[in-house]
């Protein structure tokens, strides 16, 4: 196996050749470009009294050169890891763009986003939050002017969000669909 670096400006683009052995037995050699981000964590934050959902918006450069008219998304709380552990980084990440202190998050499972190309694993978690674990605005790290919106809006809503298409991020719709199929707000 072969690995070249073609860029590691912000992150790091990786192009690897190597012998893949085909079901016949007999190998091939192939080439493949793999981008590294290192990994991250996404989070869920529920309020079953309620019934409602913290979502965040922020501007997405890669969705706006491909198709999404504003580049605007509503995702939910996430971040890389940048070395921390999971649960972690989910809390601090948690703190900077939304503002709420969580403090018991629940690890549901860990996703390859886009498995073709990008080598990121996604911690998934879920929180409850309550209003009185608001300490500050939210909004995201300053200093990498990410100007993040904090929503939250009803769990219904939300749902609704997938389907009418304002919602179209993978992590969001898996973390929404895993709550409405677990009952975490009912
Ligand atoms: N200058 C510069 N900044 C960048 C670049 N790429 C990303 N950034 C900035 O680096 C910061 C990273 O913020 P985090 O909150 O740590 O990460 P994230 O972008 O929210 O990551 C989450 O969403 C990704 C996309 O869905 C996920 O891939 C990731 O795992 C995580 O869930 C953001 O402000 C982002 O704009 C770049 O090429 N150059
Ligand atoms: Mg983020």
């Amino acid at each position: 196996m072969k690995t070249e670096l073609l860029s590691d400006n912000w992150y790091t683009l990786n192009k690897i050749t190597f012998d893949y052995q085909k079901e016949d037995g007999s190998w091939e050699t192939q080439v493949r470009e793999a981008y590294d981000r290192g990994n991250g964590a996404a989070i869920l934050l529920y309020n079953k009294n309620k019934g409602n959902v913290v979502l965040t918006r922020q501007f997405r450069m890669p969705t706006y050169i491909n198709g999404n008219e504003d580049g605007m998304m509503i995702e939910v709380c996430a971040g890389l890891l940048d070395g921390d552990h999971p649960e972690e980084c989910i809390k601090k990440e948690v703190e900077e763009e939304t503002g709420y202190l969580v403090d018991n998050v629940k690890k549901i499972f860990q996703i390859y986003m886009s498995p073709g190309s990008v080598t990121e694993i996604l911690y998934l978690f879920v929180a409850k939050y309550e209003d009185k674990m608001k300490v500050s605005e939210g909004g995201g790290a300053e200093e990498e002017s990410e100007n993040i919106e904090v929503l939250e809006l009803s769990f219904e809503r939300a749902l609704k969000m997938i389907k009418s298409g304002e919602i179209k991020d993978a992590k969001t719709i898996i973390l929404l669909q895993y709550a409405a199929l677990e009952g975490l707000l009912n």
